[in-house]
């Protein structure tokens, strides 16, 4: 290609990686064939060193098969030609059908493959430990299509709705659409900056609401009907799901251009591992649209390197197939990949996690319990530990599935009681105060009044009147 060409072409496949993306992604991962320390234990792969540095690697791969009393165990890489365990593993798999026409068919000319299904099965193989998933899920999901966000509107109500009962011991938040700054003054008939200085010295605590009408905004139906539309495209994760392992043998193992059957809605690809076996040809090609990619793992092409896992991951619509295997054995695990919330946004949602036993639960019960505590009910505002995206408007419709840590297990803890929390952006106005001031006292109108001063967010819950569970 002419450097001109490549000039030309450069700038084109770049905005088709903004624009689309990659269909098909792959790799490689070592295998350590000594895996004890000098003390005779075994290193934690992949993880001695910190972060970035990380040497990911793994452990010889175990396969356990056969029926229940009669098990066998294979260890890959092995000596393939006279390792009985390997010979016995080829026997006992069956011819792999494959769906054509909404049927199950065998036919050797598009398919020549054996399997062994999931039951009959196990191996100590895990893509979620050698870091496959965090690849596929940075680098396959698909990219992030930015919509527009409805402008947050600035008008304040004229007066506030319901009532505070005047023992309420902390503040009353989160009452959508109005701030702070007026629930204190209509309430208190005071200044909001002495009411804080008095009220909290804590200057995480210097609270006012000046944004609360954003997440009534969030809230809002033409916004809700697209949040999880906007949450879909940005941080979906991945969940990897073991199907089957096969063989592709020589001379003439197979198979011909295809697209998976996707097992269900939420599948987005497959995930292949090839296991450290050697063969010749089997060169697997993923095309969507005009563009295929290769992989190669035959042991002509892996010559010198030191015995591997090889791994490919692609979506459901590419179509793809291996191609002749000449000689050997190529052995796979298949994966089904599916959508999932993935890391980063399961607070409050549907996951195995029991929010009984943690260690909020139980006090905040006996809290709730105690008869001196707030006896005429109220509400309970709480700093929450870490800080969040609140002034951007596409970030906030994660909240709260965004919560992490503490918090994560403040708002799970609440929703295990049935307590109701609300989320409200605190924002230190000191500046905007001081501004305030001198604009009143040199006559200068403020036009804009918005702050980026987020930095805390406060969770209230109403207490007391609330039933516990037994
Ligand atoms: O083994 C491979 O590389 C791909 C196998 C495949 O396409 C399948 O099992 O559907
Ligand atoms: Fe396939």
């Amino acid at each position: 290609m002419s450097g001109q060409q490549s000039l030309d072409t450069f700038p084109a496949a770049l905005e088709d990686a903004y624009n689309k993306g990659t269909s098909a992604c792959g790799g490689r991962i070592p295998i350590l064939l000594d895996t004890k320390d000098a003390s005779g234990h075994d290193p934690e792969v992949g993880t001695q060193v910190s972060d970035h540095d990380q040497i990911i690697a793994t452990k010889p791969v175990t396969i356990r098969y056969g029926p229940p009393g009669q098990g066998q165990v294979l260890m890959l890489p092995t000596d393939t030609s006279t390792d009985t365990a390997f010979t016995s593993l080829i026997s006992s798999c069956e011819p792999a059908a494959f769906g054509r026409g909404g049927e199950n068919v065998y036919d050797e000319q598009y398919r020549k493959a054996t399997k062994l299904d999931v039951s009959d099965r196990c191996t100590d193989f895990c893509p979620y430990q050698t870091g496959i998933i965090d690849i596929v899920s940075q680098l396959l999901m698909p990219p992030v299509k930015q919509k527009s966000v409805v402008p947050v509107p600035v008008t304040q109500p004229a007066t506030l709705p319901g009532h505070i009962e005047p023992n309420t011991r902390a503040l009353h938040v989160a009452l959508a659409g109005y701030t702070i700054l007026q629930l204190y003054e209509q309430m208190f008939g005071r200044n909001l900056e002495k009411v804080l200085e008095h009220r909290l010295s804590d200057p995480d605590l210097v609270l006012l609401d000046i944004r609360a009408e954003a997440s009534a905004h969030a809230r809002a139906e033409n916004v809700s009907d697209n949040t999880d539309v906007e949450i879909e495209s940005t941080t979906l994760g991945i969940r990897a799901e073991l199907c089957k392992l096969n063989i592709y043998s020589g001379p003439s193992g197979r198979f011909k251009a295809h697209v998976d059957t996707p097992r269900s809605e939420t599948q987005i690809g497959s995930l292949v591992i090839c296991l450290p076996s050697e063969s010749e040809g089997g060169k697997l090609s993923a095309t969507h649209q005009e563009n295929t990619v290769e992989f190669d793992w035959s042991r002509s092409s892996s010559a010198n390197q030191t015995p591997s896992i090889h791994w490919a991951a692609f979506y459901s619509d590419c179509s793809h197939e291996v191609q002749e295997v000449t000689a050997g054995h190529r052995v796979t695990l298949t994966y089904n990949l599916y959508a999932s919330r993935g890391s980063g946004l399961l607070a409050g949602g549907q996951h195995s996690m029991d929010a009984t036993r943690l260690p909020l639960y139980q006090p905040l019960i006996d809290l709730l319990q105690c008869r001196t505590f707030m006896t005429t009910g109220g509400r309970v505002a709480i700093g929450l530990a870490h800080a969040y995206p609140y002034t951007h408007g596409l970030l906030y419709c994660n909240m709260p599935r965004a919560l992490k840590g503490a918090d994560m297990m403040l708002y799970e803890t609440l929703l295990r009681l049935k307590l109701d929390g609300e989320f409200v952006r605190v924002m230190d106005l000191t500046e905007e105060l001081t501004e305030q001031r001198m604009n009143e006292r040199y006559g200068l109108d403020d036009s804009d009044g918005e702050t980026d001063g987020v930095n805390k967010i406060v969770s209230s819950f109403a207490s007391h009147s609330q039933r516990l569970p037994d």
